[in-house]
Protein backbone atom coordinates (compact mmCIF):
# COMPACT_ATOMS: atom_id res chain seq x y z
CA UNK A 1 0.00 0.00 0.00
CA UNK A 2 1.45 3.31 -0.85
CA UNK A 3 1.23 6.95 1.50
CA UNK A 4 -1.94 7.88 -1.24
CA UNK A 5 -3.49 4.30 -0.79
CA UNK A 6 -3.45 4.80 2.82
CA UNK A 7 -4.87 8.23 2.62
CA UNK A 8 -7.55 7.61 0.69
CA UNK A 9 -8.61 4.22 2.84
CA UNK A 10 -8.47 6.53 6.02
CA UNK A 11 -10.38 9.35 3.43
CA UNK A 12 -13.48 7.26 3.23
CA UNK A 13 -13.59 6.06 6.71
CA UNK A 14 -13.43 10.05 7.86
CA UNK A 15 -16.01 11.41 5.04
CA UNK A 16 -18.61 8.03 6.17
CA UNK A 17 -18.29 9.53 9.59
CA UNK A 18 -18.93 13.43 8.66
CA UNK A 19 -22.22 12.35 6.28
CA UNK A 20 -23.67 10.59 9.49
CA UNK A 21 -22.61 14.13 11.56
CA UNK A 22 -23.40 16.65 9.14
CA UNK A 23 -25.88 16.34 6.28
CA UNK A 24 -25.33 18.10 2.98
CA UNK A 25 -28.49 20.00 3.20
CA UNK A 26 -27.07 21.56 6.95
CA UNK A 27 -23.73 22.55 4.67
CA UNK A 28 -26.00 24.10 1.89
CA UNK A 29 -27.36 26.28 4.55
CA UNK A 30 -23.71 28.05 5.35
CA UNK A 31 -23.94 31.20 4.98
CA UNK A 32 -20.53 31.05 2.58
CA UNK A 33 -22.84 29.40 -0.25
CA UNK A 34 -24.01 32.76 -0.67
CA UNK A 35 -20.73 34.91 -1.37
CA UNK A 36 -19.02 35.48 -4.59
CA UNK A 37 -16.08 33.31 -4.94
CA UNK A 38 -12.98 34.18 -6.42
CA UNK A 39 -11.52 32.67 -9.36
CA UNK A 40 -7.58 31.36 -8.73
CA UNK A 41 -7.58 30.74 -12.41
CA UNK A 42 -7.76 34.21 -13.34
CA UNK A 43 -5.36 35.80 -10.40
CA UNK A 44 -2.89 33.52 -12.10
CA UNK A 45 -3.52 34.64 -15.54
CA UNK A 46 -3.18 38.01 -15.01
CA UNK A 47 -0.74 37.49 -12.62
CA UNK A 48 3.56 38.17 -13.01
CA UNK A 49 4.18 36.21 -10.41
CA UNK A 50 1.79 33.20 -9.70
CA UNK A 51 2.62 32.26 -6.63
CA UNK A 52 0.16 30.23 -4.90
CA UNK A 53 1.21 29.96 -1.56
CA UNK A 54 0.58 26.62 1.32
CA UNK A 55 -0.38 26.47 4.79
CA UNK A 56 1.37 23.10 5.61
CA UNK A 57 1.95 22.36 9.39
CA UNK A 58 3.39 18.53 8.39
CA UNK A 59 3.84 15.98 5.39
CA UNK A 60 4.08 12.36 5.66
CA UNK A 61 7.52 13.43 3.39
CA UNK A 62 8.81 15.98 6.19
CA UNK A 63 7.09 14.81 9.05
CA UNK A 64 7.08 18.25 11.00
CA UNK A 65 7.47 21.88 9.22
CA UNK A 66 6.00 24.36 11.97
CA UNK A 67 3.62 23.35 13.86
CA UNK A 68 3.31 26.84 15.21
CA UNK A 69 2.13 29.01 13.44
CA UNK A 70 -1.00 30.66 13.75
CA UNK A 71 -3.37 30.06 10.30
CA UNK A 72 -4.46 33.53 10.58
CA UNK A 73 -1.25 35.16 10.95
CA UNK A 74 0.20 33.06 7.82
CA UNK A 75 -3.08 33.43 5.43
CA UNK A 76 -2.52 37.72 6.46
CA UNK A 77 1.01 37.53 5.90
CA UNK A 78 0.91 35.73 2.59
CA UNK A 79 -2.10 38.17 1.11
CA UNK A 80 0.67 41.01 2.50
CA UNK A 81 2.88 39.56 0.63
CA UNK A 82 0.92 39.80 -3.02
CA UNK A 83 0.42 36.15 -3.85
CA UNK A 84 -2.41 34.86 -6.11
CA UNK A 85 -3.65 32.16 -3.66
CA UNK A 86 -3.33 30.20 -0.30
CA UNK A 87 -3.89 26.27 -0.59
CA UNK A 88 -5.14 25.18 3.15
CA UNK A 89 -4.48 21.91 3.39
CA UNK A 90 -7.53 20.38 5.36
CA UNK A 91 -6.94 16.78 6.22
CA UNK A 92 -6.05 16.30 10.14
CA UNK A 93 -4.20 12.69 9.71
CA UNK A 94 -1.31 13.25 7.31
CA UNK A 95 -0.86 17.05 7.14
CA UNK A 96 -2.15 18.14 10.68
CA UNK A 97 -4.66 20.72 9.18
CA UNK A 98 -8.75 21.39 8.99
CA UNK A 99 -11.44 22.87 8.29
CA UNK A 100 -11.20 25.16 10.83
CA UNK A 101 -7.89 26.39 9.17
CA UNK A 102 -10.24 27.01 5.49
CA UNK A 103 -12.68 28.82 8.06
CA UNK A 104 -10.00 30.44 9.80
CA UNK A 105 -7.80 31.79 6.75
CA UNK A 106 -11.57 32.80 4.66
CA UNK A 107 -12.21 35.40 7.46
CA UNK A 108 -8.64 36.92 7.08
CA UNK A 109 -7.76 37.10 4.13
CA UNK A 110 -10.03 38.44 0.46
CA UNK A 111 -8.21 36.57 -2.10
CA UNK A 112 -8.87 32.94 -3.89
CA UNK A 113 -8.18 30.39 -1.27
CA UNK A 114 -7.93 26.23 -2.62
CA UNK A 115 -8.74 23.72 -0.39
CA UNK A 116 -6.32 21.05 -0.12
CA UNK A 117 -7.74 17.60 0.05
CA UNK A 118 -7.76 14.10 -1.16
CA UNK A 119 -11.44 14.75 -2.33
CA UNK A 120 -13.01 11.21 -3.08
CA UNK A 121 -16.79 12.07 -2.45
CA UNK A 122 -19.21 14.64 -3.74
CA UNK A 123 -20.03 15.71 -0.22
CA UNK A 124 -16.08 17.12 -0.04
CA UNK A 125 -16.65 19.89 -2.47
CA UNK A 126 -19.94 21.15 -0.61
CA UNK A 127 -17.85 21.04 2.42
CA UNK A 128 -15.63 23.21 0.60
CA UNK A 129 -17.64 25.50 -0.76
CA UNK A 130 -19.62 25.86 2.78
CA UNK A 131 -16.32 26.53 4.45
CA UNK A 132 -14.97 29.60 2.46
CA UNK A 133 -12.77 28.14 -0.27
CA UNK A 134 -13.26 28.97 -3.80
CA UNK A 135 -11.49 25.98 -5.31
CA UNK A 136 -10.63 22.56 -5.03
CA UNK A 137 -8.48 20.20 -5.70
CA UNK A 138 -8.85 17.09 -8.00
CA UNK A 139 -5.49 14.18 -7.92
CA UNK A 140 -6.12 12.04 -10.99
CA UNK A 141 -4.11 9.45 -9.08
CA UNK A 142 -7.00 8.62 -6.87
CA UNK A 143 -10.01 8.81 -9.10
CA UNK A 144 -11.60 7.48 -12.34
CA UNK A 145 -12.28 9.74 -15.37
CA UNK A 146 -15.47 9.56 -14.76
CA UNK A 147 -15.29 10.39 -11.10
CA UNK A 148 -13.13 13.73 -12.21
CA UNK A 149 -16.27 14.42 -14.91
CA UNK A 150 -18.82 14.02 -12.26
CA UNK A 151 -16.72 15.77 -9.43
CA UNK A 152 -15.26 19.30 -11.42
CA UNK A 153 -18.45 19.45 -12.78
CA UNK A 154 -20.47 19.70 -9.55
CA UNK A 155 -17.90 22.06 -8.67
CA UNK A 156 -18.07 24.00 -11.67
CA UNK A 157 -21.97 24.17 -10.68
CA UNK A 158 -21.32 25.45 -7.34
CA UNK A 159 -19.13 28.28 -8.79
CA UNK A 160 -15.47 26.50 -7.69
CA UNK A 161 -12.54 26.44 -9.78
CA UNK A 162 -10.76 23.20 -10.02
CA UNK A 163 -6.95 22.22 -10.06
CA UNK A 164 -6.57 18.93 -11.46
CA UNK A 165 -3.30 17.24 -10.43
CA UNK A 166 -1.32 14.90 -12.56
CA UNK A 167 1.83 13.06 -11.76
CA UNK A 168 2.03 11.42 -15.31
CA UNK A 169 1.15 11.24 -18.91
CA UNK A 170 -1.01 8.06 -18.28
CA UNK A 171 -3.11 10.24 -15.44
CA UNK A 172 -2.66 13.59 -17.75
CA UNK A 173 -4.37 12.11 -20.46
CA UNK A 174 -7.09 10.09 -18.69
CA UNK A 175 -8.31 13.53 -16.95
CA UNK A 176 -8.32 15.77 -19.58
CA UNK A 177 -12.33 17.50 -20.52
CA UNK A 178 -13.33 20.98 -20.13
CA UNK A 179 -14.49 21.06 -16.58
CA UNK A 180 -11.28 21.77 -15.49
CA UNK A 181 -9.38 25.34 -14.80
CA UNK A 182 -6.25 24.13 -14.35
CA UNK A 183 -3.80 21.25 -14.57
CA UNK A 184 -1.35 20.93 -11.79
CA UNK A 185 1.70 18.69 -12.36
CA UNK A 186 3.24 17.41 -8.82
CA UNK A 187 6.51 17.58 -9.31
CA UNK A 188 6.79 14.80 -5.70
CA UNK A 189 6.33 10.95 -6.17
CA UNK A 190 4.02 9.82 -3.96
CA UNK A 191 5.84 6.48 -3.81
CA UNK A 192 9.39 7.26 -3.67
CA UNK A 193 9.01 11.17 -1.98
CA UNK A 194 11.58 11.72 -4.26
CA UNK A 195 11.15 15.63 -6.61
CA UNK A 196 12.32 16.42 -9.77
CA UNK A 197 11.22 19.60 -11.81
CA UNK A 198 11.12 17.30 -14.94
CA UNK A 199 8.16 16.09 -14.35
CA UNK A 200 6.46 19.24 -14.53
CA UNK A 201 8.79 20.09 -17.86
CA UNK A 202 8.44 16.90 -19.53
CA UNK A 203 4.54 16.43 -19.65
CA UNK A 204 4.11 20.27 -20.02
CA UNK A 205 3.83 20.25 -23.94
CA UNK A 206 0.53 17.53 -23.69
CA UNK A 207 -1.35 20.07 -21.16
CA UNK A 208 -3.47 21.93 -23.79
CA UNK A 209 -3.56 25.77 -23.58
CA UNK A 210 -7.04 26.03 -22.56
CA UNK A 211 -5.49 25.16 -19.27
CA UNK A 212 -3.65 27.33 -16.10
CA UNK A 213 -0.72 25.07 -16.02
CA UNK A 214 0.62 24.80 -12.71
CA UNK A 215 3.60 23.11 -10.99
CA UNK A 216 3.46 21.68 -7.50
CA UNK A 217 5.92 20.99 -4.81
CA UNK A 218 9.31 20.51 -4.53
CA UNK A 219 9.86 24.82 -5.50
CA UNK A 220 12.60 26.72 -3.56
CA UNK A 221 14.59 28.51 -5.90
CA UNK A 222 13.97 31.85 -8.61
CA UNK A 223 15.75 29.66 -11.32
CA UNK A 224 13.29 27.07 -10.55
CA UNK A 225 9.99 29.35 -10.96
CA UNK A 226 12.57 30.77 -14.23
CA UNK A 227 13.18 27.30 -15.56
CA UNK A 228 9.20 25.92 -15.25
CA UNK A 229 7.97 29.67 -17.55
CA UNK A 230 9.53 28.45 -19.67
CA UNK A 231 7.46 25.63 -20.20
CA UNK A 232 4.35 27.87 -19.87
CA UNK A 233 3.73 27.34 -16.18
CA UNK A 234 1.91 30.59 -14.78
CA UNK A 235 1.15 29.11 -11.12
CA UNK A 236 3.90 27.47 -9.09
CA UNK A 237 2.39 25.84 -5.95
CA UNK A 238 4.83 26.54 -2.69
CA UNK A 239 4.30 24.97 0.91
CA UNK A 240 7.70 23.60 2.70
CA UNK A 241 10.06 26.63 1.34
CA UNK A 242 7.63 29.34 3.16
CA UNK A 243 6.15 27.40 6.02
CA UNK A 244 9.55 26.07 7.57
CA UNK A 245 10.28 29.59 8.13
CA UNK A 246 9.39 31.48 11.46
CA UNK A 247 7.44 33.86 9.00
CA UNK A 248 6.22 32.39 6.10
CA UNK A 249 4.55 35.51 4.82
CA UNK A 250 7.67 37.22 4.65
CA UNK A 251 9.57 34.82 3.15
CA UNK A 252 6.81 34.61 0.63
CA UNK A 253 7.11 38.85 0.18
CA UNK A 254 11.06 38.40 -0.28
CA UNK A 255 10.79 35.79 -2.72
CA UNK A 256 7.73 37.47 -4.60
CA UNK A 257 10.02 40.78 -4.77
CA UNK A 258 12.89 39.10 -5.65
CA UNK A 259 10.70 37.44 -9.00
CA UNK A 260 9.49 40.72 -9.35
CA UNK A 261 13.15 42.47 -10.05
O1 LIG B 1 4.04 16.74 0.81
C1 LIG B 1 3.93 15.51 0.95
O2 LIG B 1 4.72 14.81 1.61
C2 LIG B 1 2.76 14.77 0.34
C3 LIG B 1 2.65 13.40 0.54
C4 LIG B 1 1.57 12.71 0.03
C5 LIG B 1 0.59 13.36 -0.68
C6 LIG B 1 0.70 14.74 -0.90
C7 LIG B 1 1.76 15.43 -0.40
N1 LIG B 1 1.88 16.80 -0.55
C8 LIG B 1 0.84 17.62 -1.06
C9 LIG B 1 1.32 18.66 -1.97
O3 LIG B 1 0.91 18.65 -3.10
C10 LIG B 1 2.31 19.68 -1.48
O4 LIG B 1 1.97 20.02 -0.18
C11 LIG B 1 2.35 20.97 -2.30
O5 LIG B 1 2.53 20.72 -3.66
C12 LIG B 1 3.51 21.86 -1.81
O6 LIG B 1 4.72 21.13 -1.88
P1 LIG B 1 6.06 21.67 -1.20
O7 LIG B 1 6.32 23.05 -1.74
O8 LIG B 1 7.12 20.70 -1.62
O9 LIG B 1 5.84 21.69 0.27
Amino acid sequence: MNILDKIVADKRKEVDLKKTLITIPQLEASVMMERTSLSLADALRKSNTGIIAEHKRRSPSKSVINQNLNVQDVAKGYADAGVCGISVLTDGKYFGGSLDDLVLARASVNIPLLRKEFIIDEYQIVEARAYGADVILLIAAILSREEIKTFSETAKSMGLDVLLEVHNEEELHKSIMPSLDMLGVNNRNLKTFEVSLDTSKTLSEQIPDDFVKVSESGISSIEAIQGLREFGYKGFLIGENFMKTDNPGVGAKVFIDELNK
